[in-house]
């Protein structure tokens, strides 16, 4: 492994070295012994055992009488603390530590050289090693080509404790106190999810808007409906562009492992703190929006009520967006219609369901209409597929005319401060897209969206699903019956379906195993579009697990303190275990499976006797920054910052926590990890914290915002959201009382 900088005359490293991350390498060597002694290293961080001898990471022979170990120190733990000690290779003698002080590595430099190792044995006998100490600051590139060689030979790295990625492989013996009982089943531990939780979200159409306007035998004018025919506003440069997605098996495997991203978007704004501008950062997320040279705008950050031409509740990038679409951009510019396009059982509701949970977990207030909820309640729902000829006049004026209304309560809604609205139907020919586009004139942006399949097997699997679960076959008693009605809609369709090739489209073909598939992007731009096309490049439906879990108690958990980063408890030691069991059990079969945790300790060694699968460690993943208070226990803010608690008790969602996060920091800094959960395909346990959980639970359950900082994530409990084509499902396991 090449090393990304060195030290400098000092033995400090220069502050332009900061990227990289302290590779160090230990070796001792001793002439005269033959081995019955395995030289072992121990000390401050989780890598090398906490100061816990049991432990110690044992050094590996490099040749007759030289011992090796090498590991990568994690950034945030650049003061390292270690011993040597020996340890008997073939009884249980208690180990022997070296003599002196403890060695000390601050920032790559050793505090005082020692070249010598002592180690004092039961009858006075001194042995005596030489020790060789050789640190060097690696860049990330390094550590990814390590891993990537890992996955190439499929063998351990030498290295270990990469600290974005590693592997134990060794088979994990498990405690007395981890192991299920006998072959205990993890069925065994399941319990009722909260009535609140997911349970279960399919993607269909009953989940979307209801109507506002009145729809039952009343509706507009149908006639204003059916003379639209309004001429293509074609573009005037043609700014096309298609993105090939690759299957990620062609891919180099390991470079999307290793991303450990962290979004700070908080700096950035409270540098701005005090400062004459536009953001007043002070106990929220959201920026407030003082001054823009004479004018004044003020923006309503209550959540509850009025949402009329509110900023949207977020932090970071999304807020800044939306200051700049407000004060900048074109009137019809603040608000976007996500039109989908496509035939039947193509996906289309299940893919505006997702995008619209997808956006307004970010912040962005987002609504989705189903034009056949309106249909349904205007016209019922035993229409059938005669009423969806094109050569059907009534059929024809009817759909048109329900479509409107939607559309026309979308824009209301939009008036009303929605931001976002996705419009669901087949929209399949230009005719009745020329309709919508001039309905939005001057209201709101139009982007399409179709989605087109050309496999087979999936619209066959697509159409069983429709039959199950669409209200216009819940009295078909007939499920073949029924078939063969939704096979003759679709056949009606097709025979009329022009795919989109004016205006700014996203189309995205046979996008749905997740690997090949194409996305192309017509005269898209801004920043919503380009985190809708983002999102969409990187979702998928193959069917997977994630497993979400608090740590193991910590030290601090005992104590009631937030924050921290202390070991786990012994409590948190044994659900450390009982997780391992549990996890190998569960996914006993899945080996392609990773564990993601924080880069803070109690995740970590929570992590630590899960054996056989990658570990990737996110700096995202970690708790929410409580900045000031961070160390203190509820108690003590109350009584020592009373305004502070007052100040979060009243807006926990906004509130940010003196130089620290709010929940809205959070969300914005997990949504690379989101995207990078919907992009995997195989299983995930994700190992993080109380707050963290609340928010990326809240994106799979699709919880309003402002739950998310009330959302009950107790310890020890395992949360299974279960991804699959009809939607999410959860399923809880509580691992001890
Ligand atoms: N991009 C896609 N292409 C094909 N099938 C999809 C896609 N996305 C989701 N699906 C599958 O299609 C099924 C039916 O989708 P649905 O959204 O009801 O279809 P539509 O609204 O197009 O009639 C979903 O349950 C899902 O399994
Ligand atoms: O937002 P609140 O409800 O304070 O919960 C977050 C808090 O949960 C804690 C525990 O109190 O998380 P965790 O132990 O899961 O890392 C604190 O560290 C953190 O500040």
């Amino acid at each position: 492994m090449g090393a990304g900088a060195s030290k400098n005359t000092d033995g400090e490293f220069n502050e332009s070295d900061e990227d990289g991350q302290l590779y160090v390498s230990l070796k001792m060597e001793n002439r005269k012994l033959t081995g019955e002694l395995v030289p072992h290293v121990f000390g401050s961080l989780p890598l090398v055992g906490s100061w816990d001898s049991s432990r110690a990471l044992s050094m590996e022979r490099e040749s007759v009488s030289m011992w090796e170990l090498s590991f990568v120190v994690p950034p945030n733990h650049e003061t390292l603390d270690f011993k040597f000690l020996l340890k008997p290779k073939h009884s249980n003698a208690p180990c022997i530590v070296e003599e002196g002080p403890n060695r000390l590595l601050i920032r790559g430099a050793l505090q005082e050289d020692t070249r010598l190792a002592l180690f004092r044995l039961e009858n006075a006998e001194v042995l005596e090693y030489q020790v060789f100490v050789k640190v060097d600051r690696v860049s990330p590139f390094d550590l990814a080509a390590s891993w990537r060689a890992y996955q190439e030979n499929f063998r351990p790295s030498s290295v270990r404790g990469i600290p974005d990625v590693s592997i134990n492989s060794e088979p994990h013996t498990g405690g007395e106190n981890g192991s299920f009982v006998g072959d205990l089943d993890p069925e065994h531990y399941v319990v009722p999810a909260p009535s609140t939780s997911v349970n279960s979200i399919v993607y269909t159409a009953n989940m979307t808007e209801s109507p506002r306007s009145p729809v039952v035998g009343s509706g507009c004018s149908t006639n204003s409906i059916r003379d639209v025919d309004v001429p293509v506003d074609r573009p005037t440069t043609f700014k096309g562009m298609e993105i090939i997605v690759p299957d990620p098996s062609t891919v180099c495997q390991g470079s999307g492992l290793v991303e450990s991203k962290s979004v700070g978007t908080f700096t950035a704004l409270q540098k701005q703190d005090g400062q004459r501008g536009y953001f007043v950062d002070r106990g929220v997320g959201s920026p407030r929006l003082v001054k823009s040279g004479s004018t004044t705008f003020t923006t309503n950050l209550n959540l509850e009520t009025d949402t009329k031409n509110s900023m949207p509740a977020a932090a970071g990038a999304v807020a800044a967006a939306a200051v700049a679409d407000q004060m900048l951009g074109p009137k019809e510019d603040r608000h976007l219609a996500i039109i989908l396009v496509g035939l039947p059982a193509r996906g289309k509701t299940f893919t505006a369901a997702k995008l619209t949970r997808y956006l307004r977990w970010l912040g962005h207030e987002t609504k989705h209409f189903n034009v056949g909820k309106y249909r349904r309640l205007k016209h019922g729902t035993n229409q059938s597929a005669d009423f969806f000829r094109a050569d059907n006049p009534e059929g024809m004026e009817a759909r048109n005319e329900v479509a409107a209304l939607a559309f026309e309560d979308m824009i209301s809604w939009m008036q009303e401060g929605g931001q976002v609205g996705i419009f669901d139907a087949t929209n399949s020919t230009r005719k009745r897209r020329n309709m919508l586009m001039k309905l939005a004139e001057g209201r709101c942006k139009i982007i399409f969206l179709e989605t087109i399949c050309n496999d087979v097997n999936i619209i066959e699997r697509n159409i069983r699903l429709k039959i199950q679960q669409s209200p216009d076959y819940a009295e078909e008693q007939d499920f073949e019956a029924g078939m063969q009605d939704f096979k003759n809609r679709l056949a009606n369709y097709e025979k009329v379906y022009e795919p989109v090739e004016e205006g700014s489209y996203i189309k995205m073909i046979d996008m749905v195993s997740g690997h090949g598939g194409q996305i192309q992007v017509n005269n898209i731009s801004g920043y919503l579009p380009g985190r809708i096309v983002f999102f969409l490049v990187n979702t998928h439906l193959t069917p997977r697990p994630i497993l979400l879990t608090r740590h193991g108690e910590s030290q601090d958990n005992v104590r009631g303190r937030i924050g921290g980063d202390t070991a786990v408890s012994e409590t948190g030691q044994l659900y450390a275990k009982k997780l391992a069991n549990f996890v190998g059990k569960r996914l006993k079969s899945e080996r392609a499976a990773s564990i993601w945790t924080s880069t803070l300790q109690r995740t970590i060694l929570t992590a630590s006797p899960l054996v056989g699968f990658p570990k990737i460690q996110w700096r995202a993943l970690d708790e929410i920054n409580a900045g000031a208070c961070d160390g203190m226990t509820y108690e003590e803010i109350k009584k020592n910052m009373p305004e502070e608690y007052e100040a979060r008790k009243k807006d926990k969602l906004r509130y940010r926590y003196p130089r620290g996060e709010s929940y809205l920091d959070v969300i914005q800094r997990l949504e690379p990890v989101i995207i990078e959960l919907e992009r995997q395909r195989a299983p995930v346990v994700v190992i993080s914290h109380q707050a963290v959980l609340r928010a990326l639970y809240a994106y799979f359950a699709d919880r309003p915002l402002k739950e998310i900082p009330h959302i009950e994530v107790p310890l020890h409990t395992i949360i299974e959201i279960q991804m699959g084509v009809s939607g999410v499902q959860e399923k809880r396991y509580k691992l001890m009382d």
